[in-house]
């Protein structure tokens, strides 16, 4: 399954992603598919909706200490919900979806995360710190908002011009 990221302003990304209810081997060959273009893009977190699948499925594979990603922290959610939030985090974020452009954002520190794994079987999960960030960008997604969507009126004005002009950039050089 050849998976393309879709990037912004792509009206694609402003879909809401619908929730899974066949936890199939097509489902299990959309994870693997993510979990290769995430990681042949230098990526972190991954929601489906960015390579065009309206589903409620994201993949986060945070780098351990040694800045290394291993397939053992992995984490496919499908059907997230947060069900408890508290506290403050500022972190600087990407999108594979919005390359080139990193702001701080605000979001919560202390998130509990009910969800399903691929054999829909359920799981809660408490995250803080990065992981926190990761998971409520990549639920930000499934309901089709940008990380750049949060951003003050004059820093989403420098953005547009920023980008436009790199957009631009990129047309000429190819
Ligand atoms: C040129 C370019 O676009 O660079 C990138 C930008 C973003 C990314 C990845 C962003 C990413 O995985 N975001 C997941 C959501 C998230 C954001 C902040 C903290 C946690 C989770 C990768 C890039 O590629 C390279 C080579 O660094
Ligand atoms: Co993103």
């Amino acid at each position: 399954m050849k998976l393309n990221i879709v990037e912004y302003p792509n009206k694609k990304l402003r879909e809401i992603s619908k929730e899974v209810d066949k936890f199939d081997e097509k489902l299990h060959q959309l994870l693997d598919a993510m979990y290769d273009v995430m990681m042949n893009s230098n990526g972190i977190g991954l929601a489906a909706i960015q390579v065009s699948h309206a589903k409620r499925v994201l993949i986060i594979n945070i780098p351990d200490d040694d800045s290394e990603q291993s397939k053992e922290n992995l984490i496919e959610m499908i059907n997230p919900i947060i069900v408890n939030k508290d506290g403050e985090i500022v972190y600087q974020e990407g999108c594979l979806s919005v390359p080139s452009f990193y702001e701080d954002i605000s979001r919560y520190d202390n998130i509990t995360v009910n969800f399903q794994d691929r054999d829909a079987n359920t799981k809660t999960l408490d995250a803080c710190g990065l992981l926190s960030v990761a998971i409520q960008h990549e639920i930000d997604h499934l309901n089709g908002v940008l990380f750049i969507d949060k951003l003050s009126y004059s820093r989403r004005k420098k953005f547009e011009k920023e980008y436009k002009r790199m957009q631009k950039e990129k047309k000429i050089s190819k």
